[in-house]
């Protein structure tokens, strides 16, 4: 009988002293995590809760996102493109994830918002060091993000880390290389402290690569898996700038920004922007 009296019987074997043994709190270090959530409102606002732990659960997968992506930047290095993938499929998921997340934070009203905003200062997403860095990984690399992090000598240099890093694009490029592909000269020498603008040398090289599938499939489905990560990436970015707008309208921001209008200028950067204009060349 597995319930008896609407319980479940806990089972003999079943570990219940942890005096001296590792237990889960331990292990995952559940006394600092859960002792970080300090709302700055008085009195304290219901709904701050709910604001911190979006944004705190949110950065810990950041932290995940920048982690699986600086190895599938080793991957390619290594010519590991399988490993790569997985790791790629891992980044894909998380952003699928964290981009539904948003309808969390959606249930607080803007008036129950507007109630504790003015306790939140200057603070503001836009100095996010992570998410910073996830941006430069895959691309849209700006020093001028670096001064931000003034305050914070050791996340400024670990960002001017991944500034003066290649992209996960350009061990891709290598990659290509080591595999025969034309990649032209002047691009695989680029300044990678640069953001990537599109580069239309590249545009015959994936040419060849999605009229002939079969011949070419490790990068064939690399290429798919970057842009199912950009689709992914841009959708985050479109839900945030869309909860901002119900939440905050077309109000300034915390960080001095215009606000949405700003916000929507981010849905024109792009990470690999020559796998979309492969597509208008394919069947021509
Ligand atoms: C009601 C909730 C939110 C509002 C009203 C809001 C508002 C804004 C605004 C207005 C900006 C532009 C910079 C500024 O002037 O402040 C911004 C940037 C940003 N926010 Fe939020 N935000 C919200 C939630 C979040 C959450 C949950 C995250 C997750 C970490 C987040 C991450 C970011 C990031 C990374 C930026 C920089 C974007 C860029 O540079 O393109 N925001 N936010
Ligand atoms: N920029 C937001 C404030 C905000 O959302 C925020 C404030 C502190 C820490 C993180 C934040 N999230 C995203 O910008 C605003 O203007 O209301």
């Amino acid at each position: 009988m597995s319930i008896e009296d609407g319980e479940r019987r806990i089972e003999e074997g079943v570990r219940t002293d942890f005096r001296s043994r590792m237990d889960y709190g331990g292990y995952l270090d559940l006394d600092k995590l859960l002792d970080s959530q300090h709302p700055v409102s008085t009195p304290v606002h219901p709904d701050e809760l709910l604001f911190i732990i979006q944004h705190q659960t949110t950065e810990l997968w950041f932290k995940l996102v920048l982690h699986e992506l600086e190895s599938v930047r080793t991957y390619l290095q290594a010519d590991d493109v399988s490993r790569g993938r997985k790791a790629l499929a891992r980044v894909k998921h998380i952003f699928r994830t964290l981009a539904e997340q948003w309808s969390v934070l959606a249930t607080l009203t803007p008036s129950e918002y507007a109630e504790f905003r003015g306790f939140l200062g200057s603070a503001s997403g836009f100095q996010s060091y992570q998410y910073r860095a996830v941006e430069f990984i895959l691309g849209n690399k700006n020093a001028g993000m670096l001064p931000v992090f003034a305050a914070k000598p050791e996340q400024q240099e670990r960002l001017r880390g991944v500034l003066d890093s290649p992209t996960v694009y350009d061990a891709f490029l290598r990659f290509l290389v080591a595999h025969g592909h034309d990649v032209p000269q002047q691009i695989l020498d680029r300044d990678v402290t640069h953001a990537w603008v599109e580069q239309p040398g590249l545009i015959p090289v994936f040419q060849r690569i999605y009229d002939d599938p079969t011949a070419h499939w490790a990068e064939y489905a690399m290429c798919e898996d970057l842009v199912d990560l950009e689709d992914a990436f841009q959708f985050w970015r479109f839900r945030h700038l869309r909860t901002v707008q119900r939440t905050i309208g077309y109000k300034t921001g915390t960080g001095g920004s215009s606000g949405v209008d700003f916000l929507k200028r981010a849905l024109d950067l792009t990470f690999f922007p020559e796998l979309y204009s492969v597509r208008t060349e394919i069947g021509n």
